[in-house]
């Protein structure tokens, strides 16, 4: 696949449902080529930060810039992989043809669609299930399509709503590793929202983490481990080691002064 590029910029971004107030002040910078996760605890406002990014909520304050252009409305550059994956992709139509389908949106031609798509299910590893259906599928199999219809995409970023949260532990590792190959094969610019900890370290070029009532950034800390890791090696490390107790403690801290917290910490193996 070609090299993508994408930046995002955000500047004082807040939103507000009706009186309840979720984030204020946010400015976010993401450059092209970053994997950067978000992390904090639950209700902190990850999951409307990402819609307005998505341009799917049109946010109260603030400005959110994609390559230069303000987002007012769902951008074309964008992809986004939700943690619901029996419920985005469709039932009756095959995993090749579910892949295919947002690239008619862009104009292409069904032989070139078909051909993206094909493309695209081999980059995650699954050449052999193109003419199966979704359900025809395991849950990690079925979230491996939603990557691949992103991909297939080529968006300038990928956007990920907790892609994890609802397959087995061993599969989550090996989607982990996935997101790590496309980023590196792809250079794709990925903002990655996560309540676990760990993944956070793992995954992040940079780990944003955020604090709630309401939503804002407390915190960014680069990430200085190798760009190439691995799940035993990379967890035993002593920066990971020091970096996952940093961000437990931020999100703690935040948690602490606002309320009890929701995070999922998993032991270090
Ligand atoms: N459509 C909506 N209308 C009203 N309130 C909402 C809506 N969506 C989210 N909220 C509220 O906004 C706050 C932030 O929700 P959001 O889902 O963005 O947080 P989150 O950090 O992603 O949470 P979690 O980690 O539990 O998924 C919560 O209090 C939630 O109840």
């Amino acid at each position: 696949m070609d090299k993508v590029t994408g930046m995002l910029e955000i500047t004082g971004l807040g939103h507000a449902y009706g009186s309840h107030r979720v984030l204020q002040g946010m400015d976010l910078k993401v450059s092209q080529g970053e994997l950067v996760t978000i992390v904090g605890p639950s209700g902190c406002g990850k999951s409307t930060l990402l819609r307005c990014i998505a341009g799917l909520i049109r946010p109260s304050e603030g400005k959110v810039v994609l390559n230069g252009t303000p987002i007012d409305g769902v951008p074309d550059g964008l992809a986004v992989v939700f943690q619901d994956y029996s419920r985005s992709l469709l039932p009756w139509l095959t995993v090749r043809d579910n892949v295919a389908l947002p690239l008619r949106r862009r104009g292409t031609g069904k032989a070139e669609r078909r051909a993206q798509a094909v493309r695209a299910l081999a980059s995650v590893g699954l050449d052999d299930a193109a003419s199966k259906y979704p359900w025809q599928l395991s849950g990690g199999m079925q979230q491996r399509v939603s990557i691949a219809r992103a991909l297939a995409y080529r968006p300038s970023m990928l956007l990920m709503d907790e892609p994890f949260g609802s397959v087995d532990a061993q599969t989550r590792e090996d989607l982990e590793d996935l997101v790590l190959q496309v980023h590196r094969a792809e250079g794709m610019t990925i903002l990655l929202v996560t309540h676990d900890i760990d993944e956070s370290v793992y995954l992040g070029d940079r780990v944003v983490v955020l604090a709630r009532n309401p939503g804002r950034i407390r915190e960014e800390l680069p990430v200085s481990l190798p760009a190439a890791r691995d799940q035993i090696g990379t967890r035993a490390a002593p920066e990971f080691v020091r970096l996952r107790a940093e961000v437990g403690r931020l999100v703690r801290g935040g948690a602490a002064k606002d309320g009890p917290p929701t995070v999922h910490e998993k032991p270090v193996r």
